[in-house]
């Protein structure tokens, strides 16, 4: 059963507040949303699996610990999870990465499907899901979607910012899926913004409004 973890470390908090302020301009927004995803990646990659591993420093041998178990991927709802790509890689710099393009309909708020190219042995990995934004749940639980119909069986999403619908939506149709948060807002308007949100972070992280 998938877990949701609401972020409560001080430096998430401050830098999701940070982001939230209508004033901070493109290039400031992006380097947070990025600082953001490394630390949430920290955060969210506590329960993986080590094996001990023997190994020889200059002085003598000893037992070390390495990751274990699967490989991991970081997989971004384009275009805005692109923003979180970075952070995360500085985390887990051997991660592979896949996209999934999906965009919200501004009338219908049902995500549309443009590309998807993932690694080719993705459902061997564990793969993170990142988006800053969980509004309706439409985009993610359609990203999930199409990566378990690709067999991948070991997934968990990321998220800056998540409204209350968007969470019951995705624990509903993926129930085995953790979801990380990095703030829980209030609500969603009726144009489908959270709220109070950030407005809409791809046109934020790439100054295209
Ligand atoms: O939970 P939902 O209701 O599906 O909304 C969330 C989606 O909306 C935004 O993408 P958007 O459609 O604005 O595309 P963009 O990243 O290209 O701006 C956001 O980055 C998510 O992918
Ligand atoms: O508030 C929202 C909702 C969806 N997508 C965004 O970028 N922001
Ligand atoms: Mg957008």
């Amino acid at each position: 059963m998938g877990n949701v973890y609401v972020m409560d470390h001080p430096l998430i908090q401050h830098k999701v507040s940070y982001i939230r302020r209508k004033e901070l301009g493109s290039k400031d927004f992006r380097a947070m949303v990025g600082e953001i995803a490394m630390l949430m990646c920290y955060e969210a990659t506590r329960d993986l699996k080590l094996q001990e591993v023997e190994i020889e420093t200059p002085i003598c041998k000893t037992i070390g610990k390495e990751l274990a178990g699967k490989k991991l991927a970081v997989v971004p709802i384009l275009r805005a999870g692109l923003g979180m790509v970075e952070g995360m890689l500085t985390m887990i710099p051997a991660a592979k990465v896949g996209h999934i393009g999906l965009y919200r309909d501004p009338d219908t708020l049902e995500p549309v499907e443009y590309y998807c190219k993932l690694p080719a042995d993705c459902d061997e990995r564990e793969v993170f899901v990142v988006d800053p934004m969980l509004a309706t749940g439409g985009s993610s639980v359609e990203a999930i979607r199409m990566l378990k119909d690709k067999g991948v069986k070991n997934i968990r999403f990321m998220c800056i910012i998540a409204a209350p619908e968007g969470v019951e939506r995705m624990k509903k149709e993926h129930p085995d899926v953790d979801i990380y948060i990095g703030a829980l807002d209030e609500h969603l308007n009726s144009h489908g913004y959270i709220v109070p949100g950030l407005g809409d972070a791809g046109d934020r992280i790439f100054g295209t409004k």
